[in-house]
Order: C-alpha cells, then structure tokens, then sequence
C-alpha cells in the first residue's frame, strides 16, 4: 500500500482511497441488489436489531470487479497486517495472497462468501459492529460508497469508534464521495502505550439517513462460518 496510506492506517487505523470505483461502476454495482440469483443471503437489519435498512451477501462465484478488489486490496494490506499482528505479539501471519487465506478460512470451517451489498433509506443506519465470520479473520476490510452524498442522500455518516486503554470511547466521522474507499480495521488495531504496543478496540457503523438512498459495497476478506 502507499506510504500515505500506511500511515493513516497506523495512526488512525482508517485511510480514504479516493475514486475507488467510476460513477459507471457504481451504478453497475448497485443494479445488482435486484439480481437476486448472486446473493446467498438477505437480511434486514431491524429484525436482529443491527439497525434499520437491510443488506445481501454474495454467493461464491462472486462478480469479477469484487475479487479483483478482494485480491488486489488484500495483497497490498498484507504487510500492514503483518506488522500490526507483531506489534501486538499476536503469533498470526497472513499467506501473501488472497486464494492461500481463503484456504486457512476453509480449513477453520469458514467457507461462505462476505462480500455484502448494503442499502439504506430514510431513517435507515446501522448499528455499531465488528464483521467477524469466525476464528480466522483479516484485520482490516474495505467500504465503497456507491452514491453521492448531499444529492443522493443525506446524512448517512460512515462513523468509526475507537476504545483506547483506560479511556472512553472516541469516533471519526467520514463522509466518502460517491466511488471513494474507507478501508478500516475490523476488529482492533495497535496503538502505543507505555509499555509497548496494545490494541485499540474499534467499530464501524451509519449514523441515520437523513433523506435519499444509501447504497455501499463492503468488502471483507475472511469468510465466515457455515
Ligand atoms: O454502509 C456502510 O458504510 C457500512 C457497511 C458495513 O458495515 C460494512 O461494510 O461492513
Ligand atoms: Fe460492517
């Protein structure tokens, strides 16, 4: 990954890659939620109190354009991975391409896909949440907004909270361009203390939407149990 982009992600533990995908590919993407044959499962969000709104995972074999992010975004976090893995002494080190992790999630019983398409309406958000599928999991995922805010939509934030030793919960919050990337950490990320690096526990949520429609594609790189 850039430099620029390792650095934000190690100070805090998100970074904003501008112009992801086209204003075409989104589109695209968004014309997808109606095809509903891709998807292996549906869930609205109210029902299980995540929030309101509702989202669908992928089924395997998934839409090209979502593995070639998946592969590509992974290959390039992986040294970041890494490193936080050893900051933290966590005796876990991820394979260096997207297929050999994808083999450890099979192996662990992990071998559904989580690629997910999310679609919000007024007064639609969703609650403050880590995506673990399972024991194996990446420790960083990805969020492309698929619309614009201020002319699609309005409100709708992406918001970040960060736990810190000690202290009470603290939150960024972004506001991606159509096409724009978020990647972020998925469950903690190391920050330094006065004894050495600890973790940071962090989650990701979406204030309410105010008026329009919301539409984002997540990708995260571990698959989740069956
Ligand atoms: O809609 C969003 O911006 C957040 C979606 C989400 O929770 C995710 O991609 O994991
Ligand atoms: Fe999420």
């Amino acid at each position: 990954m850039e430099e620029k982009i390792n650095n934000q992600l190690n100070t805090r533990g998100y970074a904003l890659i501008p112009s992801l995908l086209t204003k075409e590919a989104c589109g695209e993407m968004i014309s997808l939620y109606e095809n509903k044959g891709l998807f292996r499962k549906r869930v609205v969000m109210e029902r299980h109190r995540f929030g309101k709104g509702e989202y669908q995972y992928f089924n395997y074999p998934l839409p090209g354009l979502i593995t070639n992010i998946r592969e590509k975004y992974y290959a390039a976090l992986v040294p970041l991975a890494n490193m936080w893995m050893k900051a933290l002494k966590i005796s876990i080190e991820y394979p260096a391409s997207h297929e050999e992790f994808i083999e450890e999630c099979h192996t662990a019983g992990q071998k559904l896909a989580t690629p997910l398409l999310l679609r919000y309406h007024q007064d639609d958000f969703n609650c403050l949440h880590q995506d673990l599928y399972g024991k194996v999991f990446f420790p960083l995922q990805l969020v492309i907004c698929l619309n614009q805010p201020g002319k699609d939509f309005t409100g709708g934030e992406f918001v970040l909270t960060e736990q810190k030793y000690m202290s009470q919960s603290s939150c960024e919050v972004i506001t991606p361009q159509l096409g724009d990337a978020i990647i972020f950490a998925t469950q903690y990320r190391p920050v330094m203390g006065a004894k050495g690096y600890y973790r940071a526990h962090m989650k990701h949520g979406v204030s309410r939407v105010r008026s329009g429609e919301r539409n984002t594609l997540g990708i995260i790189f571990h698959d989740a149990e069956v």
